[in-house]
């Protein structure tokens, strides 16, 4: 594996892909090759799978379904994907990995957190992202900033996804479950106070992976 791979995470609403975006831009204009995907999808499959977790109609959908589905479309992702690219030595840029089932279905749900990790590697096949940022942005602002992004676009409350309409106090355990997985990884996790203003965000995201890129040159 030549390339690097970069993930983003944090919860709803947090920022995540209005960052990612901006650091793809920065990448390409310094001539890099970058390929910016997501989870759950990425490829044709996995978009597939997205749907029907997303789905709001599919609110029996029990727990073990809900992890199995991330992570089928998680592995149909990293083979077709991020592994080939990563090989061909290009940069990836992914909005969420498996951090998200870490905080989502383990802390959030409450399912057991080294199953949800062992399904994650199975599905990944061992898979880690070099560097992670974690956007932190208390729960409020993370769910005014989906609102405020839904409203513009003419969707109403029964219209987010199946996720983005849980609770309060379901968002905040996948709050803390990223502080957790942050304090666990802090080789590979940065948070960043994502409270403030975009470009004041970019920056910071921006100087940290210059220094990752050229320590991965030199290394
Ligand atoms: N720093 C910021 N300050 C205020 N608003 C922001 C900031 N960053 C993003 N937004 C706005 O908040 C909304 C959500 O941003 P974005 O889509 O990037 O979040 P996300 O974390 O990718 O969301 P999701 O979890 O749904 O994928 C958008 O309307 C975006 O323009
Ligand atoms: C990968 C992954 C994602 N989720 C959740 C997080 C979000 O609520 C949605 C994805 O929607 P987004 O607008 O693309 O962020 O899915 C999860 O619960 N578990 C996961 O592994």
């Amino acid at each position: 594996m030549n390339g690097i791979f970069i993930t983003f995470e944090g919860p709803d609403g947090a920022g995540k892909t209005t960052q990612l975006k901006k650091l793809a831009e920065e990448l390409k204009q310094q001539g890099r090759d970058v390929l910016v995907t997501r989870e759950p999808g990425g490829t044709a499959i996995s978009d597939q799978i997205r749907s029907i977790i997303l789905d709001p109609v599919n609110k029996e959908m029990v727990d073990q379904a809900e992890v199995l589905l991330y992570a089928a479309s998680r592995a149909q992702h990293v083979h077709q994907l991020i592994l080939p690219a990563l090989a061909a030595g290009r940069i990836v840029l992914c909005d969420r990995f498996i951090d998200a089932s870490v905080a989502y279905q383990a802390y959030g749900l409450g399912v057991d957190v080294d199953m949800v990790k062992a399904i994650s590697r199975y599905a990944s096949s061992g898979l880690q992202a070099t560097r992670t940022y974690i956007l932190d942005v208390p729960v409020e602002v993370s769910l005014a900033r989906l609102h405020h992004r839904a409203a513009g676009t003419g969707v109403n409350a029964q219209q987010l996804d199946r996720i983005e309409q849980k609770n309060v106090d379901y968002h905040s355990r996948v709050r803390e479950g990223f502080h957790q997985i942050a304090a666990d990884h802090p080789e590979r996790v940065r948070v960043v106070n994502a409270n403030r203003n975009e470009e004041e965000i970019a920056k910071d995201i921006w100087t940290d992976c210059n220094r990752l890129l050229e320590e991965h040159i030199s290394g």
